[in-house]
C-alpha cells in the first residue's frame, strides 16, 4: 500500500533522507522509530504530496506521488506534527468543515471512528483549543478519516499525550488496521513501537533496520545485561566502571537500572560480575543478569553509544 524505493531529500544544505526504503502491506501499522531531526516529518511530507523527493519514488494506495498526486491527497489521510485544527472552532465546526472540503458526510465518521468520536463526542461544543492534548488529537484523527482514506499517515500523534490517552488511540489505530486501513505513524515513544506490526529505525536520514517488534532480540549483536545496584546512588560509579571497560559495547541508565551491551559472543555473566569485583566493587550488592533487549537497546546499540538516549522518550520500566 505504501512502497517508498531510495528516497533521498537535502533540506537546508544537509541531507535529511538518504536512501530511504519503506514497505507497507495494506491493513498493517508501519512505525518511524527515531529521535528528533531523524527525518521522520520529511517521510510524510514526500509520502502525501507536500515535497518532492530528489531521489527515488514514492507509491501510495498504487499511485505515483510524483505523477499522480491528486489521487495520492484522495487516498491518504494525514495528521501532521503541528496542531492542525481551528482553535476557536468547535469540535462539532472542525469536523464539519473537513467533511465540507471532502465534500462528504459529517456522519461517516460514526461509522468510521465511532469508538473515538463517542469519547469526544461530550465535548462537541467546545473550542478545539480548549481539550486536553489527548482530546485534540483524538479529534484531529477523526478529521482525517472523514473522507474514509484507505492509507493514515499520523506524524508522532501522541506526543505530549497522557498514558491513558495515548492507549486508547492505539486501541484506535489498531481497529482501523483490522478493518483493512493502512497505517504508518512516527513516534519516539519506544514503548508504542511494540504496537506495530513493523517498524522502521531512522536516524540522520538513514534507515538503520527494518523488522517486525518481536525480532529485537535477533537483530541485537551479543548479550544484554541488566545491573541494579540495592543502592542506586551507586549506579554512576557502576556506570563508569562499564564505559571504561574495553569489552563493554555501551552501558546506560535503564530506568533505575543499568543496560549492559556485549557484543561479543561467549561472555558469561561471571565475566561481569568478575570485572565489577576487580574494580573494588561489592558484587553481593549488585545483581547482573541477561535481558531480552528492547527497541530502545536495539537503537542504542545501532546508533552505537549514549547519544541518542537522551533524546528518546523511552517508557523505562
Ligand atoms: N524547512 C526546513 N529547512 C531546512 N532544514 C529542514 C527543514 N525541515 C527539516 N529540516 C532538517 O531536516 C532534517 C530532518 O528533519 P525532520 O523534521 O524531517 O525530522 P523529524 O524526525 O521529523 O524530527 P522532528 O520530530 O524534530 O520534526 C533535520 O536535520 C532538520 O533540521
Amino acid at each position: 500500500m505504501i512502497e517508498a524505493e531510495g528516497i533521498s531529500k537535502t533540506r537546508g544544505g544537509t541531507p535529511a533522507l538518504d536512501d530511504v526504503s519503506l514497505h507497507v502491506p495494506q491493513g498493517t501499522i508501519h512505525g518511524l522509530i527515531g529521535a528528533d531531526g531523524a527525518g521522520k516529518t520529511t517521510l510524510f511530507d514526500i509520502l502525501v504530496t507536500l515535497l518532492r523527493a530528489d531521489k527515488g519514488t514514492a507509491v501510495v494506495g498504487g499511485y505515483d506521488t510524483a505523477t499522480r498526486w491528486r489521487e495520492v491527497r484522495k487516498t491518504v489521510g494525514y495528521m501532521p506534527a503541528a496542531f492542525s485544527l481551528y482553535g476557536d472552532l468547535s469540535v462539532r465546526e472542525n469536523l464539519e468543515f473537513f467533511a465540507r472540503i471532502y465534500r462528504q458526510p459529517v456522519e461517516n465518521i460514526v461509522s468510521l471512528v465511532g469508538d473515538i468520536w463517542r469519547q469526544i463526542e461530550p465535548f462537541a461544543d467546545r473550542p478545539a483549543a480548549k481539550l486536553s492534548g489527548g482530546m485534540k488529537q483524538k479529534l484531529a484523527l477523526c478529521c482525517a478519516m472523514i473522507h474514509d482514506p484507505a492509507v493514515l499517515m499520523l506524524d508522532e500523534p501522541t506526543t505530549g499525550v497522557d498514558p491513558t490517552s495515548r492507549s486508547e488511540f492505539w486501541t484506535a489505530l489498531r481497529g482501523l488496521a483490522d478493518r483493512g486501513k493502512t497505517v504508518l505513524v512516527s513516534t519516539s515513544y519506544m514503548d508504542e513501537a511494540a504496537k506495530c506490526d513493523c517498524i522502521t529505525l531512522l536516524h540522520r536520514g538513514t534507515v538503520l533496520d527494518t523488522l517486525a517488534p518481536g525480532q529485537v532480540a535477533g537483530h541485537y549483536r551479543g548479550t544484554l545485561y541488566e545491573i541494579g545496584a540495592a543502592d542506586t546512588a551507586h549506579n554512576t560509579r557502576l556506570l563508569r566502571l562499564l564505559r571504561g571497560w574495553s569489552l563493554s559495547g555501551g552501558c546506560y541508565s535503564f530506568g533505575d537500572r543499568i543496560h549492559l551491551g556485549m557484543p561479543l559472543p561467549g561472555i558469561r555473566t561471571e565475566t561481569v560480575v568478575s570485572y565489577l569485583r576487580g574494580q573494588g566493587t561489592d558484587t553481593s550488592l549488585i545483581s547482573v543478569c541477561p535481558v531480552r533487549p528492547t527497541v530502545e537497546d536495539l537503537f542504542i546499540q545501532l546508533t552505537s553509544g549514549a547519544e541518542t538516549e537522551d533524546s528518546l522518550k523511552a517508557d523505562n520500566p
